[in-house]
């Protein structure tokens, strides 16, 4: 099937949308009239234009407030179609989509709607033009595919057929199933957004916050097979109304969208994937650190109980190891300061999970490698987070040679990462993970913190073996808020926290108030909150009686820290509850200056 986006869901003129569509991968686009009326082209120049990026215009639209008016106004109504048909003439495309009427003069009169529509589609005939109706949930009198069919039905003209737009029929309680009897030829074009679930107007739902398949909560898979059933074999194209879209790179835009369409096709099973890749585990995390964040890296882990196993043979990287917890400390990399730069995880065929992610337009690179070197794959993650692919063995630990250090005991594996996002990028970054990856997608939760409202949202595979922990902060507004932004971490696992935590020199402090409260909170003895106090370890159980121990380490190089995790009884989760208290810890440490 053909894959379209509508110039609405990208940024910019309309030669930037135009442009950012042929880069991405897209065969055609829906003129959006607005782009049209604003382009300092003709529609001549625009068909030109599209037709040397190998685009096709697929769609006119919208046609809005046509059907079911008293006879005056169907006069002026098809006169001002007419005018629109000359334009679509002259751009050399054939449907129009009509949108249904939100105009109080629209009648509740489905024959009188049927008839009009009728006789729109007998002129749009005559200028070889098809039109495709489309029930807006917010429109007057029409408001559900089902009621759209019932009318386009009783028009009964072979130019007038459906458009069917997911967000339309997904928002509303009307099931969809009923698509697949619809007669065969008669959807005339499938426009695809997503959308969270959000109580609110159906129309501000639809303006602001579509998003692309896969970053919200509708079954557009299943909707996909419903309309398949149908006969339907036209374009698949996106349609998405998104504040943040709308000021975004377009070109970057484009390529998320495009992503989220491949990622649906395989979903649908109109178009397989490459198998996503099972994955062991986390194979290590690399920090990029500078001469001053450096040292102040290799002092955190020593305290933590790694020790140096491995120095890279040709570069300024280090291996710090204790059990199979590894971080690689990477001084090659030419930014200031310190930041989680890469993240690596094992799979048994790492040239499949490549093959997948170039299908999802996420491109391998090899980084530079000398001679005795393994190469090493990696895609880049839309948060600038290298992703590698590493094989089962740990073979690219041959580019290591050994120290002799000995590790201290207590921490086992790497329990998550967790990875601030930048707003305008939390749903593409989860996009990303979730579909190159083959990464579940948990709940999202929100809390608030000490310097505003943050959303998390963690992925992981099914048996737990990875797991990334995506955060955002829903607003940055104004002066007050920190301007850096939130600090990364690593979780490492442990089956004795309290050990672990005797041992570890530098723990963040947790306020006494935190522990009245979760004394009372979960009815804990002054027995079981007392070892928790002392150690500054935080705690939480979730439902089903799992619980998490984890504790903190400050802040260091502005940018990111350390956790201990010990999972009790199957707690799944990343402790998110108690992130507002480590946020307000490590500000009050940051603000004492230590
Ligand atoms: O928000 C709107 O008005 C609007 C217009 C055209 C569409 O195809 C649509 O789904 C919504
Ligand atoms: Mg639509």
């Amino acid at each position: 099937m053909r894959r379209s986006i509508a110039t609405v869901c990208v940024s910019g003129t309309l030669d930037d949308k135009l442009t950012a569509a042929a880069a991405a991968g897209f065969d055609g686009i829906e003129l959006f009239e607005n782009d049209l009326v604003v382009s300092p082209w003709s529609p001549a120049e625009i068909r030109d234009r599209c037709a040397d990026l190998g685009l096709s215009i697929d769609l006119y639209q919208p046609f809005r407030d046509f059907e079911a008016v008293p006879r005056e106004a169907l006069e002026l109504n098809l006169r001002r179609a007419a005018r629109k048909f000359d334009v679509m003439a002259a751009l050399g495309v054939n449907t129009m989509l009509v949108c249904s009427s939100v105009s109080p003069d629209a009648r509740d009169d489905d024959a009188l709607a049927a008839e009009q529509l009728a006789l729109l589609s007998a002129q749009a005939a005559e200028r070889g033009i098809r039109i495709a109706y489309e029930a807006l949930a917010w429109g007057r009198h029409v408001s559900t595919w089902d009621h759209a069919w019932r009318i386009v039905r009783a028009a009964d003209h072979p130019a007038l057929g459906l458009c069917l737009d997911s967000f339309h029929i997904l928002s509303r309680e009307v099931s969809p199933d009923g698509i697949a009897g619809i007669t065969p030829g008669k959807i005339f074009f499938v426009q695809l957004a997503d959308a969270p679930h959000l109580r609110m107007d159906v129309l501000q739902w639809s303006r602001h916050h579509r998003l692309f398949p896969g970053q919200g909560a509708f079954d557009l898979p299943g909707l996909i097979r419903t309309i398949k059933a149908s006969g339907y074999d036209g374009p698949l194209s996106l349609e998405v109304f998104n504040d943040v879209f709308r000021q975004s790179d377009p070109a970057r835009t484009a390529v998320d969208a495009m992503r989220s369409l491949i990622a649906l096709e395989d979903r649908a099973g109109l178009r397989p994937l490459p198998l996503a890749p099972a994955l062991r585990g986390h194979a290590f995390t690399e920090f990029a650190v500078d001469g001053g964040t450096g040292p102040q890296l290799r002092e955190a882990l020593r305290g933590l109980g790694f020790a140096h196993t491995g120095q890279h043979r040709t570069k300024p990287v280090e291996l710090w190891e204790q059990s199979a917890c590894r971080v690689v400390l990477n001084s090659a990399v030419t930014r200031p300061g310190v930041a989680i730069s890469a993240i690596a995880v094992s799979t048994d065929d790492p040239a499949a999970a490549l093959h997948r992610a170039a299908a999802l337009r996420a491109p391998a690179h090899v980084s530079a490698h000398g001679p005795r070197e393994i190469s090493l794959a990696s895609v880049t993650a839309p948060d600038g987070t290298d992703v590698f692919l590493t094989g089962p063995a740990p073979d690219w630990r041959a580019d290591f040679l050994p120290t002799g250090e000995n590790a201290g005991t207590g921490l086992l594996d790497t329990d998550h990462v967790g990875l601030t996002q930048p707003f305008d990028h939390f749903d593409e970054a989860g996009l990303f993970y979730h579909s190159v990856l083959g990464l579940d997608r948990l709940a999202t939760a929100e809390f608030a913190a000490p310097f505003g409202l943050m959303r998390s949202r963690a992925l992981v595979t099914a048996g737990r073996q990875v797991r990334l922990a995506l955060t955002v902060a829903l607003l940055r507004r104004g002066e007050w808020a920190p301007g850096v932004p939130e600090p990364q971490h690593v979780a490492f696992s442990t089956s004795d926290i309290l050990a672990v935590a005797a041992r570890v020199p530098r723990r963040l402090a947790i306020p006494d108030n935190y522990y009245s409260d979760l004394a009372a909170r979960f009815a804990l003895a002054d027995e079981a909150v007392e070892p928790l106090r002392r150690h500054g370890i935080l705690y939480d159980r979730d439902a089903h009686g799992g619980e998490l121990l984890h504790f903190y380490t400050p802040v260091h190089g502005g940018r990111v820290f350390f956790e201990i995790v010990e999972r009790r009884g199957g707690y799944d989760g990343c402790g998110e509850a108690n992130a507002p208290v480590r946020m307000a810890a490590h500000r009050h440490l940051r603000l004492s200056g230590r």
